[in-house]
Parts: C-alpha cells; structure tokens; sequence
C-alpha cells in the first residue's frame, strides 16, 4: 500500500535552532490549514556549513555564498523538498535561479545578546580579555568600543558556543537573541546591546521560507505565514546587501523597519579593527529601491578603495 502523499515537505539543517525553526514552521502551517502536524514532512540536511566548523575560518573565507543552505537549495530545486526553512542571515543575496524566498515569519528580537560568566557588559571586560566571535560584523563592533579586546575564533551551534563560554575557551561572546529565544536560552544572556552600538546582520533574526519560482500550490501554501512588515525590512537589508557584496570581507550591519507607512533603513559598515566606519539612513516606500540607495550611499562615503582592502 502507497503512504499518502505529504501536504509539504520542509528541508532544514539539523542544529537545534535550524529544527526549532523547522518545527515552528510546521505548527503554522498545518495550523493556517486545518491539518494535523504530521501531513507535513521534515528532512534534515547537512550543509557545508555545518560539516565545516575549522575554529580558524571565519564563514566569509569557507565560501561565503550559500554555505548553509546549498543541500536544502539542491533538493528544493530536484522537487525532493516543497520548502526551505532558512535564517534568512544566512541566505546569500545571490540566490540559485529558480527559487524564491516567498515569505518570511513575523521577525524576532533583532539585538545581540552579551554573555559572559564573569562580567555584566563590555565595558566591564577586564583590559585584554578574550572575545569569542567569528564574526567579522561582531569583532569589528567590539573592537570600535574595546579595541584592547582579543578576539577568539567561535563556531558551532549555540549551545556549543555556550559551552565553550562555561569551558573558559573566551571571557564573553555574542549571540543573536533571536536565536537564544527561540532555544529557550534567553536566560544566557548577560546583557541585551543596543542595536545602534551593535547593528544587527542584515536579515538577522527572521526565519525565511524559500520555494520554487512559479509553484502556484506551494505559493498559496506559505502565504498566511508571510509577515508583510518583516518581509518589506528584509528585502531592504538584502538589497542593502546585496550592493555592498562585492566585497564580501567588509563587515556589515543593518536594520529596517516600518515607521508609519514609511520604511526606514540604516546600514553600516566598518573595518574590521572597528576604527573606522560610515553609516548611512534613509526612508521609503520600496524596499529594493530603499536598499540599493542606503547601499550606495555607503560606497560613496567609504570610497571603493574601502571595500577593496577588504575583499579578499
Ligand atoms: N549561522 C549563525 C546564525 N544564523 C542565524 C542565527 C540566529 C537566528 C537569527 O538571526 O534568526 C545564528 C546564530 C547567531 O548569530 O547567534
């Protein structure tokens, strides 16, 4: 006897938080349709992001575009999976043809957590202390406020960053609250950073539903889970992005949202000691439009040679 064909088929990486989010995903859905959780498949993936965990590497240097979503894109893409559950920071602004990113859940906390074991905030950081991040957008943040920091390769999933923290591996390290809410971990954090110290990655904190283009029946499936709000900042800080990915080795912040009816979108970029850095803000009705404006306005005020020392 044939089992009944799936309503949807979800692909996700395996971390806790990419299953969290691919679970979420799943009550949604068969909630917005009047079906049971089970109609709805979960496959889990490995990426080369994940298998990839070198301690030395920051993201940008194994390969950048795509490193946590090329198996799920591969199967979408093949008709093996119906959607792609992605943090949409992790979805590279050149996406493969032939999908889409549909829609994108009502966003998270957009902020930074501080966890340390041993001190409150950064400025209580003894001179010199260890700081655990590979992220170049968070190492250059820090640096600019503590340029005395050191900074500390820290992969892995949250919880393994965690527990480095515990094993005494750095004195503190950054984590998006988004990510630490959705794993029930927000009790971690030490102290929320403001996001106009801490500008988030562009597209941090909203979980994002790739399908294939021109799927009618899939369209209609995700629909009610799209947040209109979320979806308008998100394609402005992609598009933001997307302008500034020639040089994929600056780091990056940015942070969109509606005032009004208006959107508003400010973006910045620094070196990475964190000593130099230009920002940028505007407001509009378009997000692609919003994006590539704020983008641009950040070239012309750091000079291509910025982003070119950068680039490698
Ligand atoms: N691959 C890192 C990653 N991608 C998305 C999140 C957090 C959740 C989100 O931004 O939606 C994280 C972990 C972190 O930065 O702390």
């Amino acid at each position: 006897m044939q089992s009944p064909s799936p309503f949807a088929r979800i692909g996700t990486r395996g971390s806790p938080l990419a299953l969290a989010q691919a679970k979420l995903v799943r009550s949604l859905l068969a909630k917005a349709h009047g079906l049971a959780e089970e109609t709805i498949e979960i496959e889990v993936f490995s990426t080369g992001g994940d298998r990839s965990q070198a301690e030395n590497t920051t993201l940008s240097a194994i390969g950048g575009k795509g490193v946590f979503t090329k198996e799920i894109d591969e199967a979408l893409l093949a008709g093996r999976i119906d959607i792609g559950v992605h943090s949409s920071k992790d979805v590279a602004t050149a996406m493969p043809p032939g999908m889409v990113l549909a829609a994108f859940l009502d966003r998270e906390d957009v902020r930074d957590a501080f966890i340390s074991v041993s001190v409150k905030g950064i400025d209580n950081l003894p001179e010199g202390a260890r700081f655990g991040t590979s992220s170049i957008r968070r190492a250059a943040q820090a640096l600019r406020l503590r340029p005395d920091l050191r900074i500390v390769p820290f992969r892995g999933n949250v919880h393994t960053r965690l527990q480095k923290l515990l094993d005494g591996v750095a004195d503190a390290t950054l984590l998006a609250l988004a990510g630490l809410n959705r794993l029930d971990e927000a009790h971690r954090a030490t102290a929320i950073l403001d996001p106009d110290d801490f500008m988030p990655a562009p597209a941090q904190g909203a979980i994002a539903l790739a399908i294939r283009t021109g799927d009618q029946r899939l369209a209609e499936i995700v629909a009610p889970l799209d947040h209109a709000p979320t979806h308008s900042a998100i394609a402005a800080e992609r598009a933001m992005l997307a302008v500034l990915d020639g040089s994929c080795r600056t780091p990056v912040g940015a942070l969109s949202g509606l005032s009004g009816t208006m959107l508003t979108l400010k973006g910045e970029i620094l070196s990475l000691d964190g000593q130099t850095s230009f920002r940028a803000e505007a407001q509009g009705s378009d997000p692609q439009v919003l994006g590539e404006t704020v983008g641009k306005d950040l070239i012309a005020q750091a000079g291509e040679d910025f982003l070119r020392r950068w680039s490698h």
